[in-house]
């Protein structure tokens, strides 16, 4: 069992896959930028002490959230990339947080992730390494040649999809991200540090429409995600 855990949110990408001059975390969703339901609903749960989010430089679209649901919301400035933005987070983190507690990290384009998925992780993730939220591979899947074409058919069992949030030690986490800058490794999420730095994080099943708004395409899908899920 763990105490509060303070959650970082990375918020500081272009969101180039969108399109447009505005950062996808700053488009409407249902009325109200996207970021405001991710936040809300990490300041809905229970076991969420805090949020720091990480902000692009000179970002004027942030609504200089302080607080949330009797929760603190921090922010720092984010990095080049998003593993960058994570650590300067992991970073910013107040004193109170110690090296060895969880701190969760959550995409802020995740606006549709369940609360009683959190919880699982929180439950399940602590008795480990950490670990993160996924889902097993549903389908088939190929891989493209140059033209577009199926080229082979990749082997499915074992495969996840890995979504956020993300749980780990504050110490390790710093730790296995800056030992990945340092060899120049690109690591697209916080499990792949860990993985390099020798931990096994624990795959926990979460529910599928946990989705990245990543492209245009994705924000009616999210609206009516929303909708339908109430926690
Ligand atoms: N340097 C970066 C890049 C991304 N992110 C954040 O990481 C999350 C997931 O990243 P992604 O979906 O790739 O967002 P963008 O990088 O903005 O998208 P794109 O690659 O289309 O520009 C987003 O909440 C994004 O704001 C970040 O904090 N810092
Ligand atoms: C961290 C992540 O959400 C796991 O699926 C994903 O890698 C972030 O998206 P990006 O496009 O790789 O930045």
């Amino acid at each position: 069992m763990t105490g509060a855990l303070w959650c970082v949110v990375p918020a500081a990408g272009r969101g180039t896959r969108v399109g447009g001059m505005c950062p996808k975390q700053y488009l409407p969703l249902a009325g109200r930028p996207l970021i405001e339901h991710t936040l809300e609903r990490l300041a809905a749960h229970p076991q969420i002490a805090g949020l720091l989010v990480t902000l692009g430089a000179d970002d004027a679209r942030w609504p200089g959230i302080t607080e949330l649901n009797g929760k603190r919301v921090m922010t720092a400035p984010g990095g080049a990339e998003r593993s960058d933005s994570v650590l300067a987070g992991i970073d910013a983190l107040p004193a109170t947080v110690g090296q060895d507690d969880f701190v969760l990290v959550h995409d802020a384009a995740r606006p549709c992730v369940r609360l009683a998925d959190i919880s699982a992780l929180i439950e399940q993730g602590c008795a480990k390494d950490g670990g993160l939220l996924g889902a097993p591979l549903r389908d088939t899947l190929k891989r493209a040649d140059a033209a577009g074409c199926s080229a082979q058919t990749e082997p499915r069992d074992q495969r996840w999809r890995a979504f956020t949030p993300q749980m780990f030690r504050r110490g390790q986490l710093a730790s296995a991200l800056r030992a990945a800058a340092k060899d120049g490794r690109a690591v697209s999420d916080e499990a792949m540090a860990m993985e390099l730095a020798g931990y096994a994080p624990l795959l926990v099943e979460g529910a599928e429409d946990n989705i990245k708004v990543t492209t245009a395409a994705d924000f009616p899908l999210a609206a009516y995600l929303l909708s339908r899920i109430v926690t």
